[in-house]
């Protein structure tokens, strides 16, 4: 987990960077946590971007709702934008990202095609928030192909591109944007998947919050995970319920190694496939609870 504290001055240097490698983009694919796709998301980057082509794509499916996640991939297909999810640590999706660049690039090669030229390979860089999988999705996109080096003007850093086949050509370093602070469920949403230093919160806080939500939306992988039953569950409260858990796990009262426990458990998806985001009703209708 990246140790960076976030202060303005790194915020500026953070945006300086990343307008300087935009420059040289065709698409960016923002890479977001697939357990928390809207509070792992940064708000300045759309302004960073601009009109710039852009996929979403929620990294950790292996870890979130699968109805969660193809939720959000509907939400933001009917905002417009290209969204897909993946699972970087194992390989998975990768294949359907590359198609999904290559739509998105379809109508320059288009015009290329008409005028007698050949696509040229595609230039992307991986733009996100700390944690959210960048390195692993750099890794496995481009698996045993070459690095390949280039200055391009206008940039005084030499860029290192790798090759994905023919027809890619990724940026070897991320770009990396700040999370969101300014809203108190976001923070505990960061927090949780590890996008932000646990000591920023309290981490039996942090439990309660986690066994508050699976109890309300994922019961029964609540149930599997303590071993406890409806009933039993029913008659206790998440305070006694994290000190029930501290106890079985050999912490005594130790309150704060349960809770460091249950977080690192739901961390590891030992708990079940859960995403904490929930879709806004208001906006996308009740598509996750069918
Ligand atoms: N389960 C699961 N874990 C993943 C996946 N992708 C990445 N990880 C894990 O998430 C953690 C963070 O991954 P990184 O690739 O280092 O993330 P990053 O965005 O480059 O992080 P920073 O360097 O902090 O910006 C690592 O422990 C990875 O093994 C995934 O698809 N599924």
């Amino acid at each position: 987990m990246a140790t960076i504290q976030w202060f303005p001055g790194h915020m500026a240097k953070a945006r300086r960077e990343v307008s300087e490698k935009l420059k040289l983009i065709d698409v960016v694919i923002e890479l977001v946590d697939a357990r928390i796709p809207e509070s792992s998301r940064n708000p300045i980057l759309q302004d960073l971007i601009q009109d710039k082509k852009r996929i979403i794509v929620l990294n950790k499916a292996d870890l979130a709702d699968p109805k969660l996640s193809q939720a959000w991939v509907k939400a933001y297909l009917e905002q417009g934008f290209k969204a897909l999810s993946i699972d970087a640590q194992h390989n998975k999706g990768l294949k359907g990202l590359e198609k999904a660049i290559k739509e998105l690039m379809a109508p320059e090669f288009e015009k290329l095609a008409q005028k007698g030229l050949k696509p040229r390979p595609i230039r992307l860089m991986i733009l996100g928030i700390p944690n959210v999988g960048k390195s692993t999705l750099i890794n496995r996109f481009v698996g045993k192909n070459q690095a390949i080096t280039g200055n391009k003007p206008g940039v005084t850093k030499a860029q290192r591109w790798l090759k994905i086949g023919k027809s890619f050509e990724l940026l070897d370093t991320p770009g990396i944007l700040w999370p969101k602070f300014e809203d108190e469920q976001v923070g505990i949403n960061l927090a949780l998947t590890g996008a932000i230093k646990d000591q920023l919160l309290h981490m039996d806080d942090l439990a309660l919050t986690l066994l508050a939500i699976l109890r309300e939306h994922y019961l029964d992988s609540l149930c599997n995970y303590t071993k406890l039953s409806n009933d039993s569950l029913a008659k206790l409260t998440n305070v006694d319920l994290l000190l029930t858990l501290s106890q079985n796990w050999g912490f005594k009262d130790d309150y704060d190694a349960g809770s460091e426990r249950l977080i690192n458990d739901f961390r590891k998806g030992k708990v079940g496939r859960i995403t904490l985001d929930r879709i806004p009703e208001q906006t996308f209708g009740d598509q996750a609870n069918d």
